[in-house]
C-alpha cells in the first residue's frame, strides 16, 4: 500500500510544482494520472519512484515512512518500485527472454547488467512472466526486433520478475496504435487483479483512463483537483484538468 500526504515539490527558485498531494493506492488498484501538459504528472511519479526528493509531505511505502533524502529509504524499495518509461530501454542484441532475466538497469546490480549472468532457476520464472504478458512466441526474438508494445511488455515482464509490486508508468502507450496499446493496458490491468500490483500510469490521451482505471486522479498545476472512480468524465469534470 502507498500512501501519500500533504506532498510537495518546491523547485528551488521556481514555482511550486506538486501542490500538497495527498491519495492512497491499494493493493490490486490501477489508478490513472490525467492532467494538461506541465500539470506535475511526470513530476509525480519521479518522486514516488524515488527518482527526485520532495520538499514536504509523508511518502508512505507498505506502512513505512521513507525521509526524502534517505539513501537507505530508497535502497530498500527501489526493486519494489519500477519506472516505466514511454519507450522503454531494452537491451537491442538480446532476446525478449534475456532482457527480461537481466532485469532493468535501476532494478539489477552492475555485474549482473554487464555480465548477464542469470541464474537457471530464473528462466522458469521468466518464461512464466512472458506467457502471463502473451510473450511466449516473442521469448527467442532480440529487443530491437519487438514492436512497441512489444517492447513495452516486456519491460512490465522485467520489473515484476525483479520484484516489483508497483508500477509506475509514465504514457505507457502514447506512440502505440490502439491494439497495442489496448493489449498493454488490458495486461496491466490483469496483473493488477491477479496478483495485487499496484499500478499508477500517466494516462491523459485518448479514453484510456476511462476505460481501464480504477480511479481516475486529475492534476492541475501540481494540484489534486479531481478524484473519481473509474468512468467516463462529465464534460465540467474534463474542464478541471
Ligand atoms: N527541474 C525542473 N526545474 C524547473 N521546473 C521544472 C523542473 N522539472 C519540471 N519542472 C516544471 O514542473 C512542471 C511539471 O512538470 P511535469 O514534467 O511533471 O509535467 P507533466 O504534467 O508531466 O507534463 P507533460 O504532459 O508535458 O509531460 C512543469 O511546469 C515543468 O516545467
Amino acid at each position: 500500500m502507498i500512501h501519500i500526504a500533504h506532498l510537495t515539490k518546491q523547485i528551488p527558485g521556481g514555482p511550486k510544482v506538486l501542490d500538497d498531494i495527498s491519495f492512497r493506492a491499494d493493493e490490486g488498484e490501477f489508478i490513472a494520472v490525467k492532467g494538461a501538459s506541465g500539470s506535475g504528472k511526470s513530476m509525480l511519479l519521479r518522486c514516488l519512484s524515488l527518482q527526485v526528493s520532495w520538499t514536504s509531505g509523508k511518502y508512505t511505502f507498505e506502512g513505512k515512512e521513507i525521509p526524502t533524502q534517505s539513501l537507505l529509504g530508497k535502497f530498500k524499495i527501489r526493486k519494489q518500485v519500477a519506472y516505466l518509461e514511454e519507450k522503454p530501454t531494452l537491451y537491442p542484441g538480446k532476446t525478449a527472454l534475456k532482457n527480461v532475466l537481466i532485469g532493468s538497469a535501476a532494478q539489477t546490480t552492475l555485474v549482473r547488467r554487464v555480465t548477464g549472468m542469470v541464474r537457471n532457476d530464473d528462466y522458469m520464472g521468466a518464461m512464466d512472466m512472458l506467457e502471463k504478458m502473451g510473450l511466449l512466441d516473442k521469448a527467442h526474438q532480440r529487443g530491437d526486433k519487438l514492436s512497441g508494445g512489444e517492447k513495452q511488455r516486456v519491460a512490465i515482464a522485467q520489473a515484476l520478475v525483479h520484484g516489483a509490486h508497483v508500477l509506475l508508468a509514465d504514457e505507457p502507450v502514447s506512440g502505440l496504435d490502439p491494439h497495442s496499446a489496448e493489449a498493454v493496458l488490458r495486461d496491466l490491468k490483469a496483473l493488477c487483479k491477479q496478483q495485487g500490483v499496484i499500478v499508477i500510469a500517466v494516462l491523459h490521451q485518448g479514453d484510456w483512463a476511462e476505460r481501464f482505471a480504477d480511479r481516475i486522479i486529475g492534476l492541475n498545476k501540481g494540484k489534486i483537483v479531481l478524484q473519481v472512480n473509474g468512468r467516463r468524465l462529465t464534460e465540467r469534470e474534463k474542464m478541471l484538468l
